[in-house]
């Protein structure tokens, strides 16, 4: 079975199937870009304030012509876009929520990068579909570029996930399912050099982590700076990611809908969770598109471990 009859048997449609289409082509250019003209900066900034890679724009450019053709999408919302992108699509039952390349400072230097998707049912215009809770999501999936390209989906209905791999011949080929992840894992993973500007109880967690007061074991450290890389290795073997707030960034860093999101649906239909600190991610509820979040997601036993310690310190 491949990703587009998957998703078609659980109901939605056409959408997945565009976006494999659409990740087939972002993989190849990544693949092949060093012989092209594709690495570096597009020389334009994102809503985000940051600085596109000509990847980026590609991807985004790539991911709208592929959803844009597909009856069942109303509209996509893009990190890449101010607004979302409404397609004259009526009675269209989705929306696709996205991060078209994630991780894109790292394409330069030949390391994993991701594409993540959250797939809300419309209810109302497109904002207003895109600001429904996480805990509303009939999909999420992302797609991680690495020594193979792997696409790894959600459904709301269905527990555990399923891992895609992309065949020779562009199509992604169903190669698990019903993936859970472990209750406990070795590794932490963040950017510690932010750890002087996080509130004290993360600086307190990683220390339990590191000193081994969590279940015997000291845990190691790997951080890719890739959200998706980072969290394909946590599925896999567990463990936590966390990207706290830091005092450059107090509200977090990363972006909830189409990051964190997704990436907590995923979590938590593989038996982990994903938290902001206090609170279950998929409860948040945004007040804008691109807004930001502090994000603890991964193995059950150390996500609920930080939350237990944030609630307790009052942060
Ligand atoms: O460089 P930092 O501050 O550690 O941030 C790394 C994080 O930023 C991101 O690159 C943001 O994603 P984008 O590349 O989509 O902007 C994440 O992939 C990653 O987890
Ligand atoms: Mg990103
Ligand atoms: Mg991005």
């Amino acid at each position: 079975m491949n990703a587009k009859e998957f998703a078609a048997a659980a109901g939605l449609g056409e959408v997945i199937g565009a976006i494999a289409e659409a990740s087939a082509e972002i993989a190849t250019k990544i693949r092949l870009a060093g012989l092209s003209d594709i690495y570096g900066a597009a020389g334009a900034v994102n809503v985000q304030g940051e600085a596109q890679q000509k990847l980026d724009v590609f991807a985004n450019d790539v991911m709208i012509a592929k959803l844009g053709a597909v009856a069942e999408c109303a509209a996509i919302v893009s990190e890449e876009d101010d607004e979302p992108v409404v397609f004259d699509h009526p009675g269209a039952k989705f929306v696709a929520i996205f991060d078209p390349l994630d991780g894109s400072s790292n394409i330069d230097v030949n390391v994993n990068v991701g594409t993540i998707v959250s797939i809300q049912a419309v209810k109302g215009d497109a904002t207003a579909t895109a600001l429904q809770p996480g805990t509303a999501q009939v999909a999420a999936l992302y797609v991680v570029y690495g020594p193979s390209t792997v696409m790894v989906v959600a459904l709301a209905e269905k527990e555990g996930v399923a891992f895609f791999t992309l065949d020779d011949k562009g199509e992604f080929v169903l190669t698990a399912e019903g993936v859970k992840m472990p209750e406990q894992g070795p590794y932490y993973s963040t950017n510690e050099a932010n750890a002087a500007s996080w509130p004290a109880v993360y600086r307190e967690y990683v220390a339990t982590l590191v000193k081994g007061e969590l279940g015997g074991k000291a845990y190691g450290a790997r951080y890719i700076g890739s959200l998706v890389a980072d969290f394909h290795r946590t599925i896999l073997k567990g463990g936590v990611f966390l990207y706290p707030p830091t005092e450059k960034a107090p509200k977090g860093k990363l972006r909830l809908l189409y990051e964190a999101n997704p990436l907590a649906l995923i979590a938590e239909k593989a038996d982990g969770a994903a938290v902001n600190g206090r609170t279950r991610i998929l409860e948040v509820v945004a007040e804008q598109v691109h807004e930001r979040t502090p994000l603890i997601v991964g193995s059950k036993r150390e996500v609920e471990a930080l939350q237990q310690m944030v609630l307790k310190a009052g942060k």
